[in-house]
């Protein structure tokens, strides 16, 4: 897979973006929704935090698992576009934010997303009889334009799944 990196390199963007969760109302032992379940639509995303926790992941069997990240480390989730690109053998988890307690929670994230004009295709060793080709090859920014006006869990099986 190493020859791909280069391309891999050169077709993406990073976006870095600081997050603020602020305390709602209902502070205290409630929990609030920070961000909605959703699965990124990037290629790489590196996620940090402060100290307060709230990240959580759904897991293989439908429950939702509450991420204890250790201070002063990442988290790195693939996207819905490594996902395609990888075949499906890469997976792209579906993660919220929860609120709990009277902290604010800040978080930064490095997107790496890309460009306007990628185009997301499955490279051939990936493809095989147990691995029959899952998705169709697809620009990246239509993909996201079809995702911003089609919200939707499976808006990459519905846009690219064959
Ligand atoms: O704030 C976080 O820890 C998660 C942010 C996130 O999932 C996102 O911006 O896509
Ligand atoms: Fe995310």
């Amino acid at each position: 897979m190493e020859k791909h990196y280069d391309s891999h390199v050169e077709s993406t963007s990073s976006v870095l973006r600081l997050m603020k969760y602020r305390v709602g109302p209902a502070n205290g032992d409630s929990a609030q929704l920070g961000l909605v379940a959703h699965t990124d639509k990037s290629a790489l995303t590196i996620l940090c935090q402060n100290e307060v926790q709230g990240l959580e992941l759904l897991t293989k069997q439908g429950t939702w698992l509450q991420l204890k990240i250790p201070e002063a480390s990442f988290v790195v989730f693939v996207g819905d576009a490594l996902k395609a690109w990888s075949n499906g053998r890469l997976h792209a988890a579906t993660h919220r934010v929860i609120m709990k307690g009277d902290k604010e929670r800040y978080s930064c994230g490095l997107f790496l997303v890309p460009k306007e004009e990628a185009t997301i295709e499955v490279p051939q060793e990936l493809i095989d009889k147990e691995h029959p080709l899952l998705y169709r090859p697809f620009k990246f920014s239509d993909y996201f334009s079809y995702f911003v006006s089609n919200t939707s869990d499976d808006a990459l099986e519905i846009y690219a799944g064959l």
